[in-house]
């Protein structure tokens, strides 16, 4: 015998954002941080060293970087919570942090406390009151957002007896009350386990398909990867790339995020051979290699790696190949990752990289 159970989070729908909310969101320039303890200069922490980044209304953006990247300094700065030490910021083209761009932000702190008497539909009706919201607003918002965050039915009880990732549903649920133009996010399923994140993540899910503007930070690559639209990879208070997921880039990425490693064994008559490298030379790729393996009195063994920018590339190669009669003896196609890139631009930042740096 089968059984469904229903998925509270199923039906849920989410109001269209704001047809008015266009162009650039998050606008930041040149932007740095200082932190100074005590007079000494030794006593600085450059915690943003210049950093630029832009995102567009309709985006999913996300910061990832490792511990100590700077990430949480910047959304303070985006939500005026602390002042930066030179560049500049802005939401919706007002200066970052004051009361006009604070009104259209939505936030979710790392952790929000949310006080023990509360159920989640008088939470949110607190919250609601906060943002100056009148009584039939607040119970039309709580009754949508109850809905969009799967804690229909669970609004009158107690929130001590909340799983970690219903209070974090529920925090998203207060981010929206006012119907925000940018939700801002700060690590939103750390300290998680997978049920809550994968819930928290099909929210942040449903939220980018209806054009919310969502701008998150996170340590967490695959979180990162699958929810977000754009990215920003940070570490040590810079940008090292940014851009569309799959299309980064930056001035110290050395593979596109996109493209294809191939390792192959071939065995190739020795007569063959100067002619079937000279046409595959120009095919192959910067990272090219050819490494002798093993020699017979008329053939050798080749082990080659190629970079390829997609299937067809792959193709045209083992084309020329055959044509020259040389044996494909084995072939590994290797998809270069966001963690590739990730790992790849964090050692280059840290060295050498600290083993945590990666959860
Ligand atoms: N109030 C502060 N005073 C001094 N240094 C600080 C302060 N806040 C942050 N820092 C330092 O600034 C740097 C950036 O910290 P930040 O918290 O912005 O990084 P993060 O990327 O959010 O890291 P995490 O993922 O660990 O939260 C770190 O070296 C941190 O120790």
């Amino acid at each position: 015998m089968s059984s469904t159970v229903a998925d509270p989070m199923e039906d849920a729908t989410v109001p269209e954002a704001e047809p008015s909310v266009a162009g650039t969101i998050v606008a930041v320039d040149g932007l740095k941080k200082v932190y100074r303890s005590g007079w000494l200069k030794s006593g600085q922490v450059h915690a943003l060293s210049g950093v630029s980044l832009h995102a567009d209304a309709g985006q999913v953006f996300g910061l990832l970087g490792p511990n100590g990247a700077g990430k949480t300094t910047l959304i303070k700065i985006l939500l005026g919570v602390i002042r930066s030490s030179g560049g500049s910021a802005s939401l919706f083209g007002l200066p970052a942090g004051s009361a006009a761009a604070r009104r259209r932000v939505g936030y979710l702190p790392e952790s929000l406390r949310v006080d023990r008497h509360h159920t989640a539909r008088t939470a949110l009706k607190y919250y609601g009151r906060l943002s100056g919201l009148d009584a039939a607003t607040i119970q039309q918002r709580s009754d949508e957002l109850l809905k969009l965050v799967g804690l229909e039915g669970r609004d009158r009880e107690s929130v001590k007896r909340f799983s970690k990732g219903m209070l974090q549903r529920l925090g998203l649920a207060q981010a929206l009350m006012h119907d925000p133009d940018l939700l801002v996010l700060d690590e939103p399923t750390d300290g998680l386990d997978p049920v809550g994140r994968s819930e928290v993540r099909r929210v942040i899910e449903r939220l980018r398909d209806s054009g919310k503007t969502i701008f998150l930070n996170s340590h967490i690559l695959h979180e990162v990867e699958l929810v977000c639209t754009h990215l920003a990879i940070m570490a040590k208070g810079r940008v090292l790339a940014s851009g569309p997921i799959g299309q980064l880039s930056g001035p110290g990425l050395e593979v596109p995020t996109s493209s294809l490693t191939i390792h192959m064994d071939l065995e190739v008559e020795r007569s063959r051979l100067e002619t079937l490298q000279s046409e595959l030379e120009p095919m192959m790729g910067a990272d090219a290699a050819w490494q002798l393996v093993r020699s017979s009195p008329d053939t050798d063994r080749w082990r080659v790696q190629l970079s390829c920018d997609d299937q067809s590339d792959v193709d045209a190669t083992v084309d020329v190949i055959r044509e020259h009669q040389a044996s494909i003896l084995t072939l590994q196609p290797h998809r270069h990752t966001l963690e590739d890139t990730f790992m790849q631009l964090v050692r280059q930042a840290h060295s050498p990289v600290e083993p945590d740096v990666l959860n």
